[in-house]
């Protein structure tokens, strides 16, 4: 019996992309088991399908054809209603470019995917300032994104994505806008405050300053995985 249960399971996913006549295949037969506790990145060179698989598994992009489990749940048949429920309770995102609001201040965008979950906004900027607290930004919860350094910024869209319990953290290119130490400190908190048994977390990424925090690394190319890694030094 295999005791770690699984978060993801992915089998032959096929992406093909119709631009005006012209078919591109972006996924061409992806096989991968993510499981629960696990932080797995996917690398490989521009254009070989990381965005594309992280889109399919969120939920945010339907595959041409394959099989892709969430937590159990296969998003494809669900209703359009319930996927978008089940997305905003389940999965957190973590973007190179932090995506925060420039209007709101970071207690207000922290706060946000709890508004969306149906939260009161009082209660809301309660918990995000807690959330900040717990990211170092505890100070900082009134400032505006403008106001705050690129490291900071990210570990707001951390707290961000943390802050409704999400099983699931996708990040795209989290640190690649950042110096080394930024980089490495906001790998030590999602590792540290991002991961447990009950989360899965997939990081797409061309940093390899950061392989080393991956508990294993999915090298695509192609639109295939080529490779599995438990180590940079296992890197094809
Ligand atoms: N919306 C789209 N319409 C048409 N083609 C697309 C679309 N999105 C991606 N593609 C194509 O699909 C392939 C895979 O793209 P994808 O963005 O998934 O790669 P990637 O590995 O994430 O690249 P990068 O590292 O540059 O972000 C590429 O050939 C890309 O041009």
């Amino acid at each position: 019996m295999n005791a770690t249960p699984l978060a993801i399971r992915c089998r032959d996913i096929v992406k093909t992309y119709d631009t005006g006549g012209q078919v591109v295949t972006a996924l061409n037969g992806v096989n991968l088991d993510i499981n629960m506790g696990e932080l797995m990145m996917l690398v490989g060179p521009s254009g070989c399908g990381k965005t594309t698989l992280i889109s399919i598994i969120a939920g945010i992009l339907d595959q041409t054809s394959g099989d892709c489990e969430l937590f159990g749940e296969n998003l494809l048949t669900l209703r359009s209603k319930d996927k978008l429920r089940f997305r905003a309770e389940n999965i957190g995102f973590v973007f190179q470019a932090y995506n925060l609001l420039p209007a709101l201040n970071a207690a207000e965008n922290v706060s946000v995917p709890l508004i969306i979950n149906g939260v009161k906004r009082g209660e809301a900027e309660r918990r995000a300032a807690q959330m900040l607290e717990k990211v170092g930004l505890g100070e900082r919860t009134m400032s505006l994104p403008a106001q705050l350094s690129g490291g900071q910024q990210q570990r707001v869209a951390i707290a961000r994505a943390l802050i409704h319990s999400p099983r699931l953290i996708v990040c795209d290119e989290p640190t690649s806008a950042l110096d080394h130490e930024s980089g490495q400190n906001v790998m030590n908190l999602l590792k540290a405050v991002a991961l447990d048994q009950q989360r899965v977390l997939v990081i797409v990424t061309h940093d390899a300053r950061i392989f080393n925090f991956a508990d294993r690394i999915a090298e695509m190319d192609d639109g295939h995985i080529v490779n599995v890694a438990h180590s940079a030094a296992e890197l094809k």
